[in-house]
Parts: structure tokens; C-alpha cells; sequence
């Protein structure tokens, strides 16, 4: 069998949208001066598809949600050349040969998210001509459903945010994660709207749920320094990505100051970056996306590199691409699930793209024994939803 050819499309979003609001989710631009819609550079409203063709007539379908127009030109000029004519089975020598190839300029970032896509397709290519789900190639089934957690509850009215949290508990979630609104340039009152609005949900859902709390960045190091301990109270499960990926030492030292647990990866790379995260105990929680990291090659190996440290492994996202790697590792004890649909920050695309995600059942997703590869779809249902460009 021979890779045969490599198809990656954009498709850009033009149906409803959710308009932005401001302090909708705390993040990296919000230090900036020009506050504006500060989510905006965030916001996924664009997706690559990535279709590996081989001479069998199997297609192996990838994704990468990062800077679609990008990604598709990596595909298009560097990656497929690269792949085509190439035994999908060698993966490891396909997924060397792309790193290696671009290494000046792709090891991190879109150009690592770009061989993301293509190294999804490669593997989804292989469950297919083994008759297999990918789990099954990665280590088999390590539980008997997957644990998921409902994340949205960005900043909103905290009375929406309550109703929201117990629509959640309704539908059977054990856990959730919330978004805060506020960051250093909000100065106290903005501590204390991050504090009231955590007390709000925790209000609704008790003790007994497991809350998480997610920053997107938007924190610095003197900032979290001053607010976790007043968290501590609300016992979260973990804090996520307080500060900028690039600073590492602060996540360290977050990660040493209070009982919270801190969480990031969505924003590194490679089993190199993490293999660094995790020496240097900078993070509590790894959650890399699979579409992003490197992966189903690179993610694996993290995953073992995190089991040795006993660090979980919860991808950003859930989405297929993460769930096959979360059913096959024990290193890996739930997934994150995005409950709506409405096109907001864009997560939820992948749900117009894409069927064949699980929908979760009182808390627990599930996947298929005999559905080989992926077991995703282009839904071309919605195509015309999407501008797409071949
Ligand atoms: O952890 C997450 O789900 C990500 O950080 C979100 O995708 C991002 O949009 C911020 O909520
Ligand atoms: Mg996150």
C-alpha cells in the first residue's frame, strides 16, 4: 500500500455565529492595551481537513484547527511530497521525515499542527486497512467508557452561568470547567468578579462535582500568585494555563504555590516540549491536542513519558482525534467535551465537519470496537455552511 495523494481543504464558517461579549474568557491579549474583542484572535472559525488518498483506495481523514489557510499551504507545498509514494505503515519514519524536513522553521506551532493533520489521516488510514479502531493500534480499550467533562460556562450574566452549570448536572456530568473573565488589568474588582463567579457555580453543582477553572492565558505570574490562594477554598480539580505558554518557570511556581492543581499543553508541542514540562514539574494535568502536538505518533509517546511521572494526560478538546488516545492509556482518566453547538469560540465546529463523535451518555463517552480507524465522516451536510477552499 502506497499513500497516493494528500487532499487538504479549508472550510471557513459563514453560518450564525454567537456575537462576542466582552470579558467572555480571560486570555493572552487581554495585557494588551486595545482591549477590544480581545477573544478574536481565538476564535476557531476556520478548520483544515486533511484527506491521505493510497493506491488501495482507502482515505484517511486528518484534521488541524489552527490556522487553517496555513496549515493547508504547509500541507499542500512541504508535507504531501513528503508522504506521497510513502507505505502509511512506516508512520514513524513519515512523521521524522516531516518534522526533520521543516525543522527551521515547523518544530513548534502551525507548522507542528500542520504534520498534526497529516499524521491524524495516516493513522486513521491504517485502522482502516487493519479493519480496527485506532485505539486499538495505540493499546486497546483501558476502560469501559470514558469519564467526559462539560466545558464551556464562559463568563457570562451569573445567573446564565448558574442555569448553564445546572443544565450540566442535568444531563448526568460529573465535571465541568468554567471560564474566567477578568485578569490583572481588572485590578481587585476583577479578582472579585473571577471569585464571585467561581462561589456561583460552585453554589449550584455542591461539593461533588469536580469544577475546573480555566484562565486561557490570560493571567500573569504576580496575578495568579495573588488570587490562588483565595481559589483554594472552591477545591478546584485544576487551573489552566494561568500564564503564556512560553513561561514556564511561572508555571512552576504556580504549580508549587498552592494545593490547586495547575493544568496547560493545548498551546506546546512535540514529546520534547512536554518531556520539559513534565522534568520540570510545571504542570499538574497534560492537555495537548492531538490535531496540534504532533499527532497520534508524537501524542503516544507523551503519554508515556507522562504515565512515568503519573501526570494525567486530559486533552484540550475531546474531538476523535484525543478520544482514541484517551480510551487506549491509562495514563489518561477522562476527556473534555464541548456541550453546545452554537458557533461561538469555534470549538464547536467540528461538529458541522465532522459525524461520528460520540455523543456523551450521563457523564461517559464511548467508542466503537468495530468501527475502524477514526470513525469520522466529512458532514456534508453542512457544507453549505462553510466556504471551503481546495
Ligand atoms: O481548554 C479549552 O477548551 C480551550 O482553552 C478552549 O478551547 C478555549 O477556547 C478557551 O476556552
Ligand atoms: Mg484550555
Amino acid at each position: 500500500m502506497k499513500i497516493s495523494n494528500v487532499r487538504a481543504r479549508v472550510f471557513e464558517w459563514k453560518g450564525h455565529t454567537v456575537a462576542p461579549q466582552a470579558h467572555f474568557c480571560s486570555n493572552a491579549m487581554d495585557e494588551l492595551w486595545d482591549r477590544g474583542d480581545s477573544m478574536g484572535t481565538f476564535r476557531f472559525h476556520g478548520w483544515t481537513t486533511v484527506e491521505v488518498e493510497t493506491d488501495t483506495g482507502i482515505v484517511g481523514l486528518g484534521n488541524v484547527a489552527l490556522a487553517p489557510r496555513i496549515a493547508k499551504a504547509i500541507i499542500d507545498q512541504y508535507l504531501a511530497p513528503l508522504v506521497i509514494g510513502q507505505d502509511p505503515f512506516d508512520y514513524e519514519y513519515l512523521w521524522q521525515r516531516m518534522y526533520r524536513s521543516t525543522h527551521a522553521w515547523g518544530r513548534k506551532g502551525i507548522g507542528m499542527a500542520a504534520i498534526s493533520g497529516v499524521d491524524i489521516a495516516i493513522w486513521d488510514v491504517m485502522g482502516k486497512a487493519l479493519g480496527k479502531p485506532v485505539f486499538k493500534l495505540l493499546g486497546g480499550r483501558t476502560k469501559e467508557k470514558i469519564p467526559c467533562y462539560a466545558s464551556k460556562l464562559y463568563r457570562t450574566d451569573l445567573n446564565e452561568m448558574q442555569r448553564e452549570a445546572q443544565s450540566y448536572l442535568d444531563q448526568g456530568f460529573k465535571a465541568m470547567k468554567m471560564r474566567f473573565g477578568y485578569g490583572p488589568r481588572d485590578g481587585a474588582q476583577g479578582v472579585r468578579e473571577n471569585l464571585n463567579s467561581v462561589a456561583a457555580v460552585r453554589e449550584v453543582i455542591g461539593e461533588d462535582i469536580d469544577l475546573m477553572l480555566e484562565c486561557y492565558m490570560g493571567w500573569n505570574l504576580e496575578y495568579a500568585k495573588r488570587i490562588l490562594p483565595k481559589l483554594e477554598r472552591f477545591q478546584p480539580r485544576w487551573l489552566e494555563e494561568p500564564v503564556i505558554a512560553d513561561d514556564i518557570d511561572g508555571y512552576v511556581e504556580l504549580n508549587k504555590l498552592t494545593s490547586i492543581p495547575i493544568s496547560g499543553g493545548e498551546h506546546e508541542f512535540t514529546h520534547y516540549g512536554f518531556r520539559q514540562l513534565l522534568e520540570q514539574r510545571a504542570v499538574s494535568v497534560v492537555q495537548y491536542d492531538t490535531n496540534r502536538v504532533g499527532g497520534i505518533t508524537a501524542a503516544r509517546k507523551i503519554n508515556a513519558i507522562a504515565e512515568s511521572f503519573s501526570v494525567p494526560v486530559i486533552p484540550h478538546a475531546g474531538q476523535m482525534h484525543n478520544y482514541h488516545l484517551t480510551m487506549a492509556s491509562l495514563a489518561s482518566p477522562m476527556s473534555e467535551f464541548f456541550p453546545v453547538h452554537d458557533v461561538e469560540i469555534g470549538n464547536e465546529l467540528f461538529y458541522y465537519l465532522f459525524k461520528g463523535d460520540p455523543e456523551p451518555v450521563d457523564g461517559f463517552l464511548d467508542l466503537d470496537d468495530d468501527v475502524p480507524g477514526l470513525g469520522l465522516e466529512l458532514n456534508e451536510q453542512y457544507f453549505d455552511q462553510f466556504n471551503i477552499i481546495e
